[in-house]
């Protein structure tokens, strides 16, 4: 039978009621050998280990967790564990920074075996939790053959996503989870899972230094009436880089622009991306990229960005050009 490795984080999947009102609960307090107990004929699928990486809601994920985890997919895929060969590995995880920590692993980590994201909506308590369900998916995404090569994938609801594209669009839906620009890469049904593209280019995997912390890099949200404080703020906090999550086409106000240009001159990496939710971010539509010294995002979103340009400058990568590179793809 196959081998399949889950490395549990936390998360709403493993989430349990609190008194703190009808709907309340902690996310992280269920285990990962419990999570599997509560998937019938999970055992009849592949033989499946089970590895408590952390026990956090996601809207704690950290860096000293997302090393563990690329350490350990790497590992467990070059080597498989104590009961042999890895086949694919599941990272169950809260929905709230999912997207960061599959972008991340996508950056870092090398392997072609399957590696899924799953995480639920609804906490292992609640009446109808989807936990279940999705974890049972993702082991069957995991297992598929199809689903070697495409780097980290997202499983929620019956639907697959790439680490690239997607991102949490809904606070409480079950369909949580969308790619707006290149749409879903597949779906789970009963008969099996379905890939509606074949694999792509994938990003060169980057080095990581030996520990934490990476770079500083700071988000900027765009908006009316902005003026200059919040990135005064940043450089003065030792920001390393900034990601703007500017308005439109990843603009924000003159007096804004001005001040990124002037953290640029003083060393900052700049990069402009957008609030807007999907479409790409491109050079020298609205602002003179050239001139001030800024990247453009394309289509990552903010959260992502920051991820990469933290990747980036982490390996030394920093001038406006290089950094513009590797936006520009494959990621
Ligand atoms: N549905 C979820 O998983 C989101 C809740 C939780 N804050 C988490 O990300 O871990």
């Amino acid at each position: 039978m196959p081998r399949i490795v889950i490395l549990a984080t936390g998360g709403t999947i493993a989430g349990a009621a609190d008194a703190r009102s009808h709907a309340g609960y902690n996310a992280g307090q269920i285990s990962a050998a419990q999570l599997v107990a509560a998937v019938p004929g999970l055992e009849t699928l592949a033989r499946i280990g089970t590895e408590q990486i952390a026990a956090i809601g996601s809207q704690d994920m950290n860096e000293a967790v997302w090393f563990k985890l690329a350490e350990r997919i790497d590992a467990l895929a070059a080597q498989g564990d104590v009961d042999g060969d890895v086949d694919g590995i599941v990272v169950t995880h809260g929905t709230d920074t999912m997207e960061e920590t599959a972008f991340f692993l996508d950056l870092i980590v090398g392997t072609s075996k399957p590696v899924v994201l799953v995480g639920a909506m609804r906490p292992a308590t609640a009446m109808s939790a989807d936990g279940p369900l999705n974890l049972l998916e993702a082991v069957l995404v995991a297992l598929s053959p199809e689903a070697a090569g495409r780097g980290p994938l997202v499983v929620l609801n019956d639907t697959i996503h790439g680490a690239r594209d997607v991102t949490k669009t809904s606070t409480t839906e079950v369909q949580a989870f969308r790619s707006p620009n290149f749409g879903p890469a597949g779906f789970v049904s009963p008969n099996g899972v379905v890939f509606f593209r074949p694999a792509g280019p994938r990003a060169p995997a980057y080095k990581l230094p030996p520990a934490p912390p990476l770079p500083r890099v700071a988000i900027i949200y765009a908006h009316a009436g902005m003026d200059a404080t919040d990135v005064r703020a940043a450089v003065a906090a030792g920001a390393k880089g900034i990601v703007l999550a500017g308005v439109g086409d990843g603009n924000a106000s003159r007096d804004a622009i001005a001040a990124l240009a002037d953290a640029v001159m003083q060393g900052v990496a700049v990069v402009r991306a957008s609030r807007t939710g999907s479409g790409p971010v491109m050079r020298n539509i609205e602002v003179a990229d050239d001139a001030c010294g800024f990247a453009a995002a394309g289509f990552a979103n903010p959260a992502k960005a920051r991820v990469l340009l933290q990747v980036l400058l982490a390996n030394g990568i920093s001038s406006p050009e290089a950094v513009q590179t590797a936006f520009d793809g494959p990621i």
